[in-house]
């Protein structure tokens, strides 16, 4: 632990700045010392009422002082190569703090991505500056410009990795040690346990589907509405738990949530809360603290000045992953090995992901064990969990794509049979509808590119300066109507299958990017669709139809009643879709379902 990382958060910020920010205070620090020092009989004298105003502004002065010095070193630039730098947001305060505070508030209180959406129309781009606290803030959502990020990763990828200052914001929950030398995940070692079709997987989906279709069933018929999220989360991390390291939660044995307005009378006794969702909401509550941070930009840490907030959250986490983790290094000492031997890529009948990455890190710290592990939790277990709830919530919307759904299932499957690979990769209506989901809802909202993008013919290119990384927003993308159609926003599978698909997507894979593309594209992509579909025919073999339950939601998480006036999806959506690192509906979704009568 270096000395910077042992502080909180806001004083290794000031710490790390204060001489950056003040190349001015020796000059005027010269005027208080000259004051001080009359003796010298110097001239210049500056009374000290001026130079200690002085002197205190100088460290922001010189930090405005600096930032637009580079602003006009990238204009010249961008002149230079006959470009133009992306159109800034025109905000009221100094620094666009305005704009800053409006981003903020609306992250927490709208629809996803609705500010972005309102300054890239009222800019007239795709690619636009927010330019908060003198600072490039720039943001896309141009497919173009995320292809060109693809190819200059593939072969530029140092200078292109995910920034510094963005590192350090996620450092105190998914660490350090994740990135190899290139900044990438280390996916050979990872790569087996993502092949497509691994019957221990299945076993796994389907033991725990199968205890989430008793749970549900359960409550259901006691007259309860069911928490979708809540039960989809318990699934993903009872399997995920299970896959990585073989010591499954069992978060699904634990006490369901009641609905809010019909919850019994609980003996106390019950309302501790289990080992599975005190982990479950310490992640959740880490995550929260990361995504916040990145809402605020560069000056996060300046809001944890005296405390690292995910320090709590996080002593929980490893409260539960480090235990097994020493089991699992104990294991390996006690049997001798010396770690990496043998072939990474190859993977022993049974063995976890963690016993294949003990295996091949002897040399690396349990840290970055810790770090692997929490990531790929984090990565798999959220992202595969919501997307079934959007799923759900769309097909409760829409129950005429339920029904041609079910259809398939029971075609392909039947009423009970055990989904198999082959079942999944042959139903397209189903992949129809994941894709449909991932479109309207990617999970995984932004993440950061880097390009030189050149899109409108008729317009100047815009040079992006150097080492600037730029959000791009997938979910805005993946409802433009110039590139899906004036049917954008509308839910309806059809489009990965019909006519729709050779004219909009075929021509340009690049508008659809669920899972990202390039060097840092989703490893367990498959692995997410094997795991959804498993579930999602099981559900439908057990169940016929769904209704969503607003009354069972808890207060003030349901879409505020004047959302309803509002053009596009936000006027009819009926959940309230959130994001930290991941998309989620908040309050979870509750429902009610019916048990089919197909069923042999
Ligand atoms: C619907 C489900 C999923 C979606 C939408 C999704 C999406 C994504 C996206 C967009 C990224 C790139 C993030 C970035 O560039 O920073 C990513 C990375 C990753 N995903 Fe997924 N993912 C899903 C499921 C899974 C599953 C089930 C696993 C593993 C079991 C997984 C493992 C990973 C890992 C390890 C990375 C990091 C790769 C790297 O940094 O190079 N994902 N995922």
């Amino acid at each position: 632990m270096n000395f910077f990382s042992s502080l909180p958060p806001g004083m290794s910020y000031l710490v790390a700045n204060i001489f950056s920010f003040s190349f001015l205070a020796p000059v005027v620090v010269t005027f208080v010392i000259d004051d001080l020092l009359v003796a010298t009989g110097f001239s210049l004298r500056v009374p000290i009422w001026v130079s200690t105003p002085l002197c205190l502004a100088s460290a922001p002065l010189s930090f405005i002082l600096r930032r637009l010095w580079k602003k006009c070193m990238d204009t010249r630039a961008a002149a230079k190569l006959g470009a133009r730098l992306a159109p800034v947001i025109k905000g009221k305060l100094p620094g666009n703090l305005d704009i800053m505070i409006e981003f903020v508030a609306r992250s927490r209180d709208g629809y996803p991505g609705e500010a972005q959406m309102q300054w890239t129309e009222e800019l007239g781009s795709n690619t636009i500056n927010a330019w908060v606290l003198w600072e490039d803030c720039i943001f896309t959502t141009e497919p173009e410009h995320i292809k060109a990020s693809g190819a200059m990763l593939a072969t530029d990828f140092q200078n292109f990795i995910k920034g510094d200052r963005f590192k350090y914001s996620i450092e105190s929950v998914l660490g350090s040690g994740v990135f190899n030398a290139d900044g990438l995940f280390h996916r050979s070692m990872t790569r087996p346990f993502f092949s497509r079709d691994r019957i221990s997987h299945f076993d796994i989906f389907d033991r725990h589907a199968e205890a989430a279709i008793t749970r549900m069933k359960e409550r259901l018929n006691a007259g309860y509405a069911i928490d979708f999220q809540d039960l989809a989360y318990r699934f993903t991390l009872d399997s995920a738990t299970e896959f990585l390291f073989d010591n499954d939660v069992c978060s699904l044995a634990s006490p369901f949530p009641y609905p809010h307005n019909s919850a019994p009378t609980l003996d106390p006794s019950n309302l501790r809360l289990s080992q599975a969702e005190r982990f479950s909401r310490a992640l959740a509550e880490s995550q929260h603290i990361i995504a916040e941070r990145s809402r605020m930009g560069d000056v996060w840490p300046l809001l944890e000045m005296f405390k690292d907030k995910t320090k709590e959250p996080m002593a929980v986490v490893n409260g539960y992953i480090e235990p097994i983790l020493r089991e699992a290094l104990e294991k390996r000492r006690d049997r001798g090995m010396d770690g990496k031997e043998g072939n990474e890529e190859e993977v022993e009948e049974g063995e976890t992901l963690l016993e294949h990455l003990v295996k091949f890190t002897s040399s690396t710290h349990p840290v970055v064990l810790r770090d692997q592990i929490l990531n790929i939790m984090i990565a798999g277990r959220d992202t595969t969990a919501v997307t079934l709830t959007c799923a759900i919530y769309l097909l409760a919307m829409h129950p005429l794509v339920l029904t041609k759904l079910r259809s398939e299932i029971l075609d392909y499957v039947g009423p009970s049979r055990r989904p198999m690979f082959d079942d999944i990769r042959e139903m397209r209506y189903l992949r129809a509808v994941l894709n449909e989901t991932l479109r309207l809802f990617p999970v995984v909202e932004s993440v950061n590119a880097t390009t030189f993008p050149s899109s409108d013919p008729t317009l100047k290119p815009i040079h992006i300066p150097a080492k600037t990384s730029i959000p791009y927003s997938v979910f805005l993308m993946h409802r433009r109507t110039d590139l899906w159609g004036p049917d954008a926003e509308e839910f309806d599978p059809e489009r990965f299958i019909d006519t729709r698909l050779k004219k909009y997507l075929t021509p340009n894979p690049f508008i659809f990017l669920p899972f990202n593309a390039g060097p840092r594209i989703c490893p367990g992509q498959q692995f997410a669709y094997n795991e959804m579909s498993f579930f999602l025919i099981r559900l439908f073999q057990a169940f016929s139809s769904i209704a969503l339950s607003p009354l069972s939601h808890p207060p003030d998480t349901l879409p505020p009643p004047d959302w309803s006036s509002a053009k596009g999806r936000k006027g009819i959506e009926r959940f309230w879709p959130k994001s930290h690192l991941t998309m989620y509906s908040l309050g979870g979704l509750r429902v009610n379902m019916e048990e089919a009568k197909d069923v042999l």
